[in-house]
């Protein structure tokens, strides 16, 4: 399940390797998982988790690298499930978990202890959320404890504490009020604030939920529906409920379709007719609209500062057999004599919209990194301006739910740019989603804004996006 995000990951920094220096090798930890059956799961759920936050690495990245040289990649695909089944459970749940080792933590987590934290967590969220039997969660993670130089001493201290975890964990749980208590309060204050209070619970109520799977299909989404038991979604994507590794559902190999949420497929439709037209998008890796807009027709020129990230989205451009060029570069700087019909800036921000894809990103970002990200994006929007033709339509959007990111940066944007103005978007672009569409023709998608019969269906990425155009 892992791999599952590795099609199109959305995030531009790089993984580390996580090998602790009392780390024993490949080879005689087989042994020992050989003798405790799910001790390298586990294994590889602590590291993951420490790598997220102590490293501060992003949670794809960290699962990939995992998979590919670190501890999961020797593991049976079981096991690679529970790995990860555990990680989402302890990020997801972050908030509760901690609460209930604190309570019986009476010097609070002890300073300099290696993974000792990611094993409390991971265990904790084994024994409050999964079903784990007790014993096999406590002496996996105590086991854990003994191959960290830093944590060994305290094995003793995880062995009673995460007893009267097995023993009152679930009750003090139950007694929480979790969607608040698993979100950062700034984010809970911010979408308090901007939102109210009942939107911000049913956020914070899906972040703690898996979220589906949503495929933008080149064509024939009620075949692929029934070929995949999906849904059909407004505008012909297909949403499904994720069973196994994404390479290995039908029509991967094919290029029948790639990962894309309901939400960010909105922005490259808003060009309208845009075949045969000459499309700039801007922030374009790992690909996903880039896709979108060669598909539709247009000649797409798709650019992103990421060497890396380029070569994914050529990749899978390639994949889906579309036509795309694509150059390396700032797009804050970049200047090309060519003047563009279209342009996209899906510009990078907090991304605090995708915390049920992403749930990492809830203990990544902070408040403090919101005024960096908006001067980036604030750079990025006037040089897409410069790029485009009279006439030309420049989308911008973000994956973010902070105003500053999308309502404030298109104000600001229009007090500087007296030749832009916004093109409001109609309601029968967003399926007759009124709701989505701001008072000053923006588009705002919260995650609960989209409901299916099934709630487990349910739910949208958190999106802005605006259409502007250059006068003549
Ligand atoms: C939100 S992601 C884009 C997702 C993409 N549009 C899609 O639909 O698949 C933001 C991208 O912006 C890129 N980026 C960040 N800063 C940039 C800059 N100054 N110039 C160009 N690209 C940048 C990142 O590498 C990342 O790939």
């Amino acid at each position: 399940m892992a791999e599952q995000f590795a099609p199109l990951l959305c995030s531009s920094k790089k993984a580390i390797p996580m090998a602790s220096p009392a780390a024993p090798s490949r080879a005689s930890e087989a042994r020992a998982s050989d003798a405790q059956v799910g001790l390298a799961a586990r294994r590889a759920a602590a590291d993951v988790l420490t790598a997220i936050l102590v490293k501060k690495q992003p949670l794809d990245l960290t699962l990939g690298k995992s998979l590919s040289t670190g501890h999961m990649a020797n593991l049976p695909p079981r096991d690679r499930a529970l790995t990860r089944a555990i990680v989402m459970a302890s990020l997801r749940h972050k908030g509760q978990l901690d609460a209930i080792l604190l309570r019986f933590l009476e010097k609070g987590f002890p300073p300099k202890s290696g993974t000792l934290y990611a094993i409390l967590l991971s265990a904790a969220a084994q024994l409050v959320l999964l079903e784990t039997p007790a014993h096999a969660a406590i002496d996996l993670a105590v086991t854990l404890t003994r191959y960290d130089a830093q944590a060994k001493r305290f094995d003793k201290l995880a062995n009673a504490v995460l007893r009267k975890v097995s023993q009152q964990g679930k009750a003090l749980a139950d007694e929480m009020d979790a969607a608040k208590v698993n979100t950062p309060d700034w984010l809970w204050e911010r979408w308090s604030r901007y939102y109210g209070e009942e939107n911000t619970r049913a956020i914070a109520e899906l972040n703690m939920l898996e979220p589906p799977l949503d495929l933008t299909v080149k064509s024939d989404p009620e075949g692929w529906a029934k070929r995949l038991d999906g849904h059909v979604l407004p505008g012909g994507g297909v949403r499904l409920i994720p069973k196994g590794r994404i390479e290995a559902i039908e029509g991967y190999d094919e290029g029948a379709w790639w990962v894309q949420d309901l939400a960010a497929s909105l922005p490259a439709k808003l060009f309208k007719d845009i075949a045969g037209k000459r499309v700039l998008d801007l922030c374009a890796a790992p690909g996903g609209k880039s896709a979108q807009l060669a598909a539709a027709g247009a000649s797409v020129l798709a650019l992103d500062i990421s060497e890396n990230r380029l070569k994914v989205l050529k990749e899978n451009l390639k994949r889906l057999d579309l036509p795309c060029d694509t150059a390396l570069g700032d797009a804050a700087t970049w200047y090309s004599e060519e003047r563009f019909d279209a342009i996209l800036l899906d510009a990078p921000c907090s991304s605090t919209g995708t915390i049920r894809r992403h749930p990492d990103i809830a203990y990544l970002k902070t408040e403090e990194d919101l005024p960096s990200m908006v001067n980036l994006q604030r750079r990025l929007l006037d040089n897409a301006a410069k790029l485009l033709k009279p006439g030309g339509t420049l989308v911008y959007s973000t994956c973010s739910l902070e105003p500053e990111e999308g309502e404030g940066q298109i104000a600001s944007l229009l007090s500087t740019h007296g030749r832009l103005h916004i093109d409001r978007i109609q309601p029968d672009e967003v399926f007759g989603h009124s709701a989505w569409i701001t008072q000053t023709g923006t588009l705002r998608t919260l995650p609960p804004s989209f409901k299916m019969d099934a709630p487990e269906l349910g739910g949208m990425d958190g999106f802005f996006a605006a259409r502007l155009v250059l006068a003549s």
